[in-house]
């Protein structure tokens, strides 16, 4: 181990903090359902931090984008308020049926989760200024900057904004990477750095995880 490289010492503890995550039966079945259908969930370190960063918002009023089968919310349910609910939005009929079966089995209340059938480019413009305690971004990256601009909206005055996959799998910090869904990464970020109302952080969790909060 003396001999490690920063970087092998960091990949190290990188698969420490994945493996020390014991996910129960309701989210191991729910990872299985994503797995079929194409909907990669979020990585328990990454799902582990979400309920953090829930639980320390009081986060009562939470809105994701891109729901999946429902793996990230259970992560945030779990850290959420029992009052709190979460709206939780994916343009996917099969990936809702598939995230009311996780509700189901992690026995979720039904009133918990709203969840919008939709694109969420329309669904959130629906969604009221300044009402949400936690948005969590977790569709494709070519949307981001409409997503990262719509959360920014939606978010309280000290709401906190959390995007998944920020590093657009990898790609965001290579300099000769100007594919679109790189561009569309680094625009996001880019829309989070230059808005002085926001304190943001890139978390190296899972493929990056971009967390800022709007000042009160
Ligand atoms: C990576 S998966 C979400 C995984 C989920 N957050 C989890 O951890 O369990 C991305 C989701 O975004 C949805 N999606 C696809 N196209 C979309 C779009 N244009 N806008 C928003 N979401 C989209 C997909 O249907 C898919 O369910």
């Amino acid at each position: 181990m003396t001999d490690e490289t920063p970087a092998q010492t960091t990949d190290r503890l990188n698969a420490y903090a994945e493996a020390a995550i014991i996910e129960d039966d309701a989210m191991t079945g729910a990872r299985l359902r994503g797995e079929e259908l194409g909907a990669r969930a979020v990585s328990p370190a990454t799902g582990a931090l979400l309920s953090l960063l829930a639980r320390t918002a009081n986060a009562e009023h939470v809105v994701e984008i891109g729901t999946g089968v429902g793996v990230s919310s259970l992560w945030l349910l779990a850290g959420m308020p029992s009052t709190g609910i979460l709206t939780t939005i994916d343009p996917e009929a099969e990936h809702h049926r598939a995230a009311r079966e996780t509700f189901a089995d992690a026995e979720i209340a039904p009133g918990r989760t709203r969840l919008i059938n939709g694109a969420p480019t329309d669904v959130l413009t629906r969604l009221a200024d300044e009402s949400y305690d936690l948005v969590f971004v977790d569709g494709p990256p070519l949307s981001y900057p409409t997503f990262v601009a719509e959360s920014v909206r939606i978010l309280r005055p000290g709401g906190l904004l959390v995007v998944n996959n920020a590093s657009a799998d990898g790609t965001i910090d290579d300099r000769d990477a100007a594919d679109p869904r790189t561009l569309a990464a680094r625009e996001a970020a880019t829309i989070v750095a230059e808005d002085d109302r926001f304190l943001p952080a890139i978390v190296p969790v899972g493929t990056g995880l971009l967390a800022a909060a709007k000042a009160r």
